[in-house]
């Protein structure tokens, strides 16, 4: 895809840059435990997913990863503080173009990558259902036939559900609070009793295979006496343990072939996590057939992560991000800088006419946070910010950079694959620097905030109307529709903004919630039919941003090249 996309953007800086709470929840390739009792984080994202996704019907395409288990956990089939947990995490993360129901999918792809599983290609869109779907959670009680049919109508077929339980199953835990009828004790007590581990490997690999076929295992699904609820035993051993042999070393049953042995126990590691990320990525793909999924996101070597005009102090500016992937741990050359150059859209020199372009230039800063998936692919962001002084009569138009090493070497032109970036709005502009935050001292309850957004419309426009569109579906205790009131921005004549753009502002009471989810679009309507929109601003940079002013670079003009 290509820079901008309202859809893509989002998800991919979700899946590799994260930055919210939910994406930090892996800051290291660690199975992260909870404090008590000690399960995996990592496991009760995944058995979620997997619940949610159960719904999906073939017959009817209906059901999938649609994010209906916020409905559904009152039913015994959901019971677990697991679920409780794994709702909590997720449920400040989804925002306008990242759906509760993509947060659980990503979820998934986090929890693999951080245990030391496959990387699972992840592809975004998913829509949130409003309601509960229909029960169809496996349970351990049921028998074989019962376990078949229901993966059946989810897609999978017998081999495919051995292999997806023997993934799921990898990692984690089932604990005596919610199953007393498998594991006795209290799931709190340190010694361990009360959580019965699936295999003693902590983390995502093929033990669960090994220990079961070496009759070692202490899968409480396997080896518990009540052969009522030995649910993993009779799906594994349902094909004469063949699937299950497959994902070990074969060398263990070929022993004295022993040149052979690194050969097949190569093979078998890979064709168990292949088969855990053929097999998990098809069940977070499980949709509703009405849901259209986006092509896999992949991580953009050079992507634009933020572009847009606003005034900082009294200054008229064009904020823009370029991120850079490149290797871990590679050694930044000092010299090296980054050089924005762009063309007017306005006035006399419009589209760089008489080779009129202008530069800002800036050395290496920072890095972007980044995910457990990026980390695992070996990449490091880097983060190279631009705040340039601009004019209102000549404002912005196509932009694109220069990657200049400083050894000589020919500088790389960065143009989003050719045509370069092209800034769309400057009629209306989000101006966060003079938005307010202040707490509603009157709801101490909600720690509801009383907002003000401030906005500016070009000066030489006369809107019909000037609107901005709040939204969120991440607030506490929201499990409704996405919130997005339209109000309307008052115009203040009175006040300086900027030169070139008048002051509009418009009131919000809000909650902020923990993931800063909560974003506004701007609109103005013109007397010719014509509108403009400035999309999905962010609201955590509200009430000054922070450190921009430091960031102002001195721009020169020339013919582009050095
Ligand atoms: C017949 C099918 C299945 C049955 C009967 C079953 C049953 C169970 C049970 C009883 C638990 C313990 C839950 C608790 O104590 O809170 C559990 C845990 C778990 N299941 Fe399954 N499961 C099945 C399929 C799957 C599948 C397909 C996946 C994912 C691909 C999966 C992933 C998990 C995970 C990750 C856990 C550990 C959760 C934790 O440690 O918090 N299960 N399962």
């Amino acid at each position: 895809y290509k820079w901008p996309s309202p859809q893509y953007d989002p998800l991919e800086e979700t899946l590799y840059q994260g930055g919210t709470t939910f994406t930090s929840f892996f800051n290291k390739e660690e199975c992260r435990k909870r404090s008590s009792p000690r399960t995996f984080v990592a496991a009760e994202w995944i058995r979620l997913a997997y619940h949610d996704s159960a719904t999906h019907d073939i017959t009817y395409g209906t059901g999938g990863l649609d994010a209906s288990i916020f409905h559904e956990l009152d039913r015994p089939e959901n019971s677990g503080a697991g679920m409780i947990n794994a709702i909590s995490d997720f449920k400040f993360a989804p925002n306008k173009y990242v759906s509760r129901a993509d947060v659980i999918a990503i979820g998934t792809v986090f929890s693999s990558a951080t245990c030391g599983g496959p990387i699972i290609p992840f592809r975004g869109g998913r829509k949130d259902a409003q309601e509960a779907g229909p029960s169809a959670v496996p349970a351990p009680s049921q028998d074989l036939a019962t376990h078949i049919e229901k993966f059946r109508l989810q897609g999978f077929t017998q081999e495919e559900m051995i292999g997806l339980v023997a993934c799921g199953h990898t990692f984690g835990s089932v604990r005596s609070s919610d199953f007393p009828g498998l594991v006795e004790g209290d799931p709190n007590d340190k010694s361990g009793v009360g959580l019965a581990f699936f295999d003693r490997s902590r983390r995502f690999d093929n033990a669960i295979a090994t220990e079961y076929l070496d009759g070692t295992t202490q899968n409480p699904l396997v080896v518990s006496p009540n052969s009522r609820l030995t649910s993993d035993k009779r799906i594994f051993g349902s094909d004469g343990n063949v699937t299950m042999q497959r994902s070990i070393p074969r060398a263990l049953h070929f022993i004295i072939i022993i040149n052979e042995s690194n050969f097949y126990s190569f093979e078998s590691r890979e064709f168990f996590m292949q088969t855990c990320s053929r097999l998990l990525a098809r069940m977070i793909d499980n949709v509703p057939n009405n849901v259209a999924l986006t092509e896999v996101i992949t991580l953009l070597p050079a992507k634009v992560t933020e572009a847009y005009i606003t005034v900082v102090r009294s200054q008229l500016l064009f904020k823009t991000t370029l991120r850079l992937a490149q290797p871990q741990n590679t050694t930044i050359p000092n010299n090296r800088s980054v050089k924005m150059l762009w063309c007017n859209k306005r006035g006399e020199f419009k589209d760089c006419s008489g080779a009129h372009i202008n530069m800002a230039s800036r050395p290496a800063c920072g890095s972007f946070p980044s995910t457990t998936v990026t980390r695992r692919l070996g990449v490091d962001l880097l983060k190279y910010e631009f705040a340039a002084p601009i004019l209102a009569s000549e404002s912005v138009g196509k932009f694109w950079f220069e990657l200049d090493e400083g050894d000589g070497s020919t500088s790389t032109v960065l143009d989003n694959g050719g045509g370069g970036y092209l800034l769309e709005t400057d009629e209306i502009i989000y101006v966060p620097w003079f938005s307010t935050a202040r707490e509603n001292g009157e709801d101490t309850q909600s720690q509801a905030f009383d907002l003000t957004f401030v906005a500016g419309i070009r000066s030489e426009l006369s809107p019909t109307s000037a609107t901005l569109n709040t939204y969120t579906n991440s607030e506490d205790g929201v499990i409704g529709p996405p919130q997005t009131p339209v109000l309307p921005l008052t115009h203040y004549p009175d006040r300086l903004l900027v030169e070139g753009y008048e002051w509009y502002q418009a009131p919000v009471i809000n909650k902020i919630s923990d993931g800063f989810q909560f974003s506004v679009d701007l609109e103005v309507m013109l007397a010719d039919g014509a509108s403009h929109k400035f999309d999905f601003g962010q609201t955590r940079s509200i009430d000054g941003e922070e450190g921009l002013d430091t960031l102002i670079s001195e721009v020169t003009v020339g013919s582009g090249g050095d």
